[in-house]
């Protein structure tokens, strides 16, 4: 078995190209606060509080999101809720098809993830392969009590029986167009933009 190579110097999808000129800013600095804000309070609700919860953050960019939310969790509960990084790259049903991919190490709260509600974090759902990659991932680390899933954007178009708890925003798009989701912590400022398709 052939193995594949996932040292070469590897860009995500979304980093290799720019957003299109043509793209159209859907969600605001100011809308993704707001959305964060209210899935906090969804799963606090959900789980009675923060007891036993654990955040994890898909790379890239659901990495800083999670952080996000966990700090406005501890807004509102007044302690801190741990939080994490699962990489998935290994986990990938199109590792073979697309192997410059670098795979990054999983960080895991100190308390694991046995008997934990793992909310997995990410910033677009859309055929859900990568959740389906996560749980993969996860399955390898632990076994959590119960694994939600929170995003900033579903887009749609699922390939997989896959849904998710929490979600940012119902982003209803064609399969010819892509979401692009920004954040601060990696792009330099906060935005969703749209390109691609017929305009709307
Ligand atoms: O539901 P899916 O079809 O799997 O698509 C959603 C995934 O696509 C993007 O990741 P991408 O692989 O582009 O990498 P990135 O997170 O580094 O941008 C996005 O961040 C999600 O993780
Ligand atoms: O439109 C899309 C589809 C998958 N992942 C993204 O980040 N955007």
């Amino acid at each position: 078995m052939t193995c594949p190579d996932l040292s070469a110097s590897a860009q995500s999808s979304s980093d290799r190209s720019s957003i299109p000129e043509d793209a159209r800013d859907v969600m605001s600095e100011g809308d993704i606060a707001r959305a964060l804000r209210r899935i906090g309070h969804e799963v606090l609700e959900r789980n009675k509080g923060s007891e036993g919860l654990v955040l994890l953050g898909i790379p890239s960019r659901g990495v800083p999101l999670a952080r996000r939310l966990a700090a406005g969790i501890e807004q509102v509960e007044g302690h801190a809720v741990p939080v994490g990084e699962l990489d998935i790259t290994l986990h990938r049903d199109d590792l073979r098809r697309n192997p410059v991919r670098t795979a990054h190490r999983s960080r895991i709260p100190d308390g694991g993830i046995d008997d934990k509600v793992v909310v997995l974090v990410d910033d677009v759902l859309y055929s859900g392969r990568t959740i389906r990659a996560a749980l993969d991932a996860l399955s390898e680390l632990g076994r959590p009590r119960a694994v939600r899933l929170a995003v900033l954007v579903d887009r749609g178009h699922r390939e997989l029986p896959i849904r998710a708890d929490h979600v940012g925003k119902n982003l209803p798009t064609s399969s010819t167009e892509r979401v692009h989701v920004r954040v601060a912590e990696v792009d330099g400022l906060d935005v969703v933009r749209i390109s691609g398709g017929d305009a709307r």
